[in-house]
């Protein structure tokens, strides 16, 4: 027998951007329906963020043990027991799941159904054997690995970001396609965990950013011992389970790289499949669900938010876009997507945090602009930790007013906060410039960049003439 809900807002996916939503529109006294069909947390908790930066924190660990020597202290070869590395990555899970758990939900008053979601008409939803008749509905079902046609790939056991995670046993060696941020965040953590590792990209790895940053990201992984093959193409994959042999053609010839295991990184699909997005006229692309700035889809009834808009697949983005919608679906504001000071960050060793243009969108988009550097070997906390691989690049426009600012450091993910302040409220390089930066610390990098901008004007020969002549006067 069918159940029929009403509600004021039902959304579809707990993950970070349905949960948001859910939170938030509960809260304020909304009667939210919440439809998930796998795991509570979706991506970001169980196959995302959370485990992959709890096995970089593993690999981590294993790399400082071999690094002491310039610290005068005798390295030692990690013993790495892959299973525990396994148990520590669920365990980090386990101790943030409470948090997304149905029972948070229902104890803020979201009527939660565990059930696969589809549209049976503009306005309900069927899920199960309820159907649900909404006042508003928002669609945050996210994304999932995008696979690419290369012959052989269906006939071996191949990784994905939704089962590298559950790997009990170290892969000898462990072939990558796919040199984005999952591949490279990957390689990094496998190897230092022990495993041969090959990254294959048919491009530049992690091509979205900076080159100029990149190369000292992607340097440090191939002096790490990490095998990069960039502008290669990948023509077969055979074998079987531990055996996995990958052909690919570089500009030297052909090549055949035998591995144990093989990991697919090759970008995101959005996962829109059975919403029978077309009985509720919604449009939909290959990038994902079609939205405007007010994240409405062709329906305006309903809202699409995170992975499954294509764009920026972040987290922090979902969460974003949840609060825009609360607005507009709550609280019947027209408040509108600002992509303009969202950053990002890459959590390879060294990070790479980035935030507003880059150097190359804003010779594109600027008549001028100032290009500012600071390299990590000029601060004396990175010297002291000998952690020197580094550099901040801060672009502004001719005023000084900051356009965007990348970060290659340690915990350049922290670093890029105050730069994501300055881009957001559009302020001067004096901001920055003027304030006191506790020393010795990496912060420092950011103060020393946006004060080389007056470092011209400061020590010009007009400063020198007028200093010399104030003294005239006692
Ligand atoms: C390996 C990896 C590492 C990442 N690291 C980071 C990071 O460090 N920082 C960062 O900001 N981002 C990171 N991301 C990206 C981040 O995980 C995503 O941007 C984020 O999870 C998107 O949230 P979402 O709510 O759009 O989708 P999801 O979190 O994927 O949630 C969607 C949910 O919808 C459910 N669903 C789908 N269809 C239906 C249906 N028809 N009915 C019911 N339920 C349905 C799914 O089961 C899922 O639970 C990473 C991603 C990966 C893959
Ligand atoms: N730290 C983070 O915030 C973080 C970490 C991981 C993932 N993510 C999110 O997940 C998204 C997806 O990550 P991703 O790394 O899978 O995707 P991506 O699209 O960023 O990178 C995929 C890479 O695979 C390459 N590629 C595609 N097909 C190929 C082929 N046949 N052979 C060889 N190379 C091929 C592409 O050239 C590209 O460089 C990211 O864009 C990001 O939004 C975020």
């Amino acid at each position: 027998m069918t159940n029929k809900i009403k509600a004021d807002i039902c959304i579809i996916g707990a993950g970070s951007g349905g949960l948001s939503v859910a939170a938030g529109a509960a809260q304020m006294g909304a009667r939210t329906v919440l439809i998930e069909r796998g795991e509570m947390g979706g991506d970001c908790l169980n196959t995302g963020c959370v485990p992959s930066k709890a096995l970089i924190a593993a690999g981590a660990h294993a790399y400082m043990m071999g690094e002491g020597e310039a610290f005068g202290i005798a390295p030692v070869t990690p013993q790495i027991d892959f299973a525990k590395v396994n148990a520590h990555v669920k365990g980090v899970i386990a101790a943030i799941a409470p948090n997304d758990s149905v029972a948070r939900f229902e104890g803020l008053g979201v009527t939660v159904i565990k059930d696969h979601a589809r549209f049976k008409d503009a306005r309900t939803v069927i899920a199960g054997n309820k159907e649900i008749h909404a006042r508003r509905f928002v669609i945050a079902t996210g994304s999932h690995p995008a696979i690419p046609s290369i012959p052989g790939l269906d006939t071996v056991p191949f990784l994905t970001n939704e089962t590298i995670f559950d790997q009990t046993e170290r892969p000898d060696h462990l072939i990558v396609i796919g040199g984005g941020p999952i591949g490279m965040e990957m390689a990094q953590a496998h190897h230092r965990l022990g495993c041969k590792v090959t990254v294959i990209e048919a491009a530049k790895a992690l091509a979205k950013d900076d080159p100029e940053l990149t190369a000292l990201v992607i340097d440090r992984l191939i002096r790490e011992g990490v095998e990069i093959l960039e502008s290669v193409k990948v023509t077969g994959v055979a074998g079987a389970a531990g055996r996995i042999s990958v052909t690919v053609e570089e500009a030297s010839g052909r090549r055949v790289i035998e591995g144990s295991h093989l990991l697919v990184a090759t970008g995101r699909k959005p996962s829109v499949d059975g919403l029978d997005l077309d009985k509720a006229g919604i449009v939909a692309d290959a990038h994902g669900i079609k939205v405007d700035d007010r994240l409405r889809t062709a329906n305006k009834r309903v809202f699409a938010i995170g992975d499954v808009i294509g764009g920026m697949q972040f987290t922090h983005v979902a969460n974003y876009h949840a609060g825009i919608v609360i607005r507009n679906a709550l609280f019947r504001l027209p408040a509108k997507v600002d992509y303009g000071a969202i950053p990002y960050v890459t959590y390879t060793d060294p990070e790479l945090a980035h935030v507003g243009e880059t150097e190359a969108e804003a010779r594109a988009r600027h008549m001028k602009i100032n290009v500012l550097r600071w390299h990590l070997a000029e601060n004396d906390r990175a010297q002291a930790t000998h952690e020197t691989d580094g550099l901040i690049k801060v672009i502004t426009d001719v005023h000084g007013r900051v356009l965007g600012c990348t970060i290659v450091a340690p915990h350049a993910g922290e670093l890029i906060l105050p730069w994501v302040l300055a881009k957001s409220q559009a302020l001067k390089l004096s901001a920055m410039a003027g304030i006191v930066a506790p020393y010795p610390t990496l912060s420092e990098i950011s103060k020393r960049a946006a004060s080389s901008y007056y470092t011209p004007t400061l020590f010009s020969m007009k400063t020198r003439a007028l200093v010399r002549f104030l003294g005239l006067f006692g």
